[in-house]
């Protein structure tokens, strides 16, 4: 099988890597959603070896991620488990949760529903990542998040850029506080929370 293959994650997952460093210095369960290609899930499994990395997504999806993880991932890595957001989280004791590229993709009510699950079954996750473009109390933080904006609305008027704000009001409303908000290459940003 071919593998999926983004260009975005080959460029982004460096510069994400250095903050994971960090960030998860101290996680020790990963669950990642909407693994996509699964190039961040065979990178961070690789380069962060303290770390089991869980990666999961939707059932269209699994089948490469699988792939990928069988041809490129850490030794012992686990495969791919499905999970929508709109349905049960996967079992497990994860201390920690990431997520890229994702919140503008899912509607507003996933977004939600991913914070729902972090208030319930994903209560043992204590750190947050999300990687993305957001928007600033309302605004686009370059004219090429606007058009990529307009491009995903195009697409699906259930899409688009989310608030950094709102995000962070629905974390809060589970426990997260921002811990920083890393400014990332490309106009993207990397909202690291803990609680
Ligand atoms: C643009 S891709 C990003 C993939 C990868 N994380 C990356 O950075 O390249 C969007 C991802 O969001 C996932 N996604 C969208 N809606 C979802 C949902 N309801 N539940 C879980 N994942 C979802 C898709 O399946 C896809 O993997």
């Amino acid at each position: 099988m071919e593998l999926p293959f983004s260009q975005a994650c080959e460029n982004n997952k460096k510069p994400i890597l250095e903050v994971l460093e960090v960030a998860f210095a101290n996680a020790s369960q990963v669950l990642e959603v909407g693994s996509g290609t699964g190039q961040h899930a065979v990178y961070f499994a690789r380069q962060l070896p303290h770390i089991e990395w869980q990666a999961s997504d939707q059932p269209a999806y699994l089948s490469g991620v699988k792939a990928r993880i069988l041809k490129e991932g850490a030794p012992g890595q686990a495969l791919p488990v499905e999970f929508d957001v709109f349905k049960e989280a996967p079992a497990g004791q994860f201390d920690a949760l990431f997520t890229a590229n994702t919140c503008h993709i899912m509607p507003k009510e996933g977004v939600k529903a991913l914070f729902e699950h972090l208030g319930n079954s994903l209560k043992s996750v204590k750190r947050l990542c999300i990687y993305g473009p957001f928007n600033d109390n309302g605004q686009f933080t370059s004219e090429s998040n606007r058009s990529f904006d307009e491009s995903l609305k195009a697409r699906d008027s259930q899409m688009g850029i989310r608030d950094k704000q709102w995000i962070s009001e629905l974390a809060s409303q589970h426990g997260f506080h921002l811990k920083n908000t890393h400014t990332m290459p490309a106009n993207n940003q990397l909202l690291e929370f803990q609680r």
